[in-house]
């Protein structure tokens, strides 16, 4: 499958039948939200869709534990640290279990992996690509000028410009990061530079050195948002601690938006993955990332939402329809999923995952099924039909299109349908009302 790389401008080719993936995770503060959601339904999807490839996914996503922002809100709140964290990591993991998200191969706290983190940082200092100033470390950036802002798509001195970077006299130039925080206020480590924490940008390269072997990844996924500094930080440490790429190729999704704007917390324009899902289904938030192509912002609304709800309407009504067909009949020839309809689908996965364009396949092949259903073309219709399964389990979605049925939901059925023959309106009436609650018409 081809994938566009953030890093090259191209779509690269990937073919290896073993991939690893990595996508920066949440810092546990809050509970997220549908733009967080974005990142982790794509990658969910990618996965997903790798794996019916027969591809075997090696994926890992980190839980930023320890973030001055967790410090602010336990303080707000009374709650240590500890109890915010695991508060909204619990969270968290609900969220995504009520997503229907494959989860991580591995879900690391990076508060689990401070020996490594201090490991990691004391070599960038031997080797001359860190220096301490007084308790802090700082990433030194002057040796990767050349490639420095090759990610984000900018020189060094529009990077100066461009971001604002607060002056901090303690740096010997203003792109230097700190690696590692001094710190008197909330949760810190011993260190030899003194008492105090990771940087959140080390965080991220530490847990990738380590968990994948200091290998270069596949893939490296995250919202856009996260390319400067964030990733730009990210893949400069692992190549100077590794002189190799951090990532083969950068999957950045765009921006969720609420009337235009990005929605963010600190903007407090967001919709909680919880209220949402609450409201409309996890689903439809799952159908609204497929209607755009994942590195292009959307925009959530009320008539998007409409056009979700419909859509929706369209399969219960084909799954209806199916049920229908199926309970009337005694025997149906076993056919295969429909090869052609399966072949439309991988080419558009395999095209940068061009989720919009699937869609309007889903579209066609619904389309097909009714009129086939119809006119008693059942040979057609069950391959199709199968095919559609097939898309929808892929795309990750839940309980869609479920046609299963007991010998007994038949018995009543037919009986319904017996009922109705002779005219037993009473009785007609009666096995209606059971079949509906079992949502078999
Ligand atoms: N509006 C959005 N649309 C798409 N992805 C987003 C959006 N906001 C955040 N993300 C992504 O969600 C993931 C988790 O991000 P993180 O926890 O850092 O968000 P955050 O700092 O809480 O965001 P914010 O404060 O902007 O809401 C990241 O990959 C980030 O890029
Ligand atoms: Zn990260």
């Amino acid at each position: 499958m081809k994938i566009y790389d953030s890093l090259t401008g191209e779509k690269n080719i990937l073919s290896s039948k073993k991939v690893n993936i990595y996508c920066c995770g949440p810092t546990v503060y809050n509970y997220i939200h549908i733009g967080n959601a974005r990142p982790v339904i794509l990658v969910d999807i990618l996965i997903r869709y790798l794996k019916s490839r027969g591809v075997e996914v090696n994926y890992l996503q980190n839980i930023t534990d320890v973030d001055d922002k967790i410090i602010k809100k336990a303080i707000e709140q009374n709650l240590t640290e500890n109890e915010i964290s695991s508060l909204y990591t619990e969270a968290y993991i609900k969220d995504l279990k009520s997503l229907n998200i494959i989860m991580p191969t591995k879900l690391i706290p990076i508060s689990q992996k401070l020996p490594e983190m201090l490991d990691f940082i004391e070599k960038l200092v031997e080797t001359g690509d860190a220096y301490v100033v007084d308790g802090d470390v700082y990433f030194d950036i002057k040796k990767w000028f050349k490639i420095y802002g090759e990610l984000s798509g900018r020189k060094v001195d529009e990077l100066i410009a461009g971001e604002r970077i607060e002056i901090d006299l303690k740096k010997h130039d203003p792109l230097d990061f700190v690696i590692w925080k001094k710190t008197d206020a909330g949760i810190k480590w011993k260190s030899k530079f003194g008492e105090g924490r990771p940087g959140w940008h080390t965080e991220c390269s530490v847990l990738i050195d380590e968990y994948f072997n200091h290998e270069t990844i596949d893939i490296h996924a995250g919202g856009i948002d996260l390319k400067f500094p964030h990733h730009e930080n990210e893949r400069i440490q692992f190549i100077a601690y590794n002189q190799q790429e951090i990532a083969k190729n950068w999957m950045h999704n765009g921006h969720v938006t609420l009337e235009d704007e990005k929605m963010s917390k600190s903007l407090g324009n967001t919709v909680l993955v919880k209220d949402f899902i609450l409201n409309y289904g996890s689903n439809l938030l799952r159908w609204f990332f497929l209607t755009s192509q994942y590195r292009q912002p959307l925009n959530v609304s009320e008539n998007i939402i409409n056009q979700g709800e419909k859509f929706f309407e369209k399969i219960e009504n084909l799954r209806k329809k199916v049920l229908n067909a199926l309970l009337s009949n005694e025997q149906f020839v076993d056919v295969e999923m429909n090869n052609l309809i399966i072949k439309e689908f991988n080419d558009q996965m395999d095209n940068d995952i061009n989720t919009a364009l699937v869609l309007t396949i889903i579209d066609r092949v619904i389309k097909e099924i009714n009129k086939e259903i119809t006119n008693q073309q059942e040979t057609q219709w069950i391959g199709k039909f199968k095919s559609l399964e097939h898309i929808f389990a892929t795309l990750g979605f839940m309980e869609l299109l479920n046609v299963k049925f007991t010998d007994e939901d038949q018995g009543l059925f037919k009986a319904w349908k017996s009922a109705l023959q002779k005219k037993d309106f009473a009785t007609a009436d009666n096995l209606r009302q059971q079949l509906v609650r079992k949502k078999l018409v």
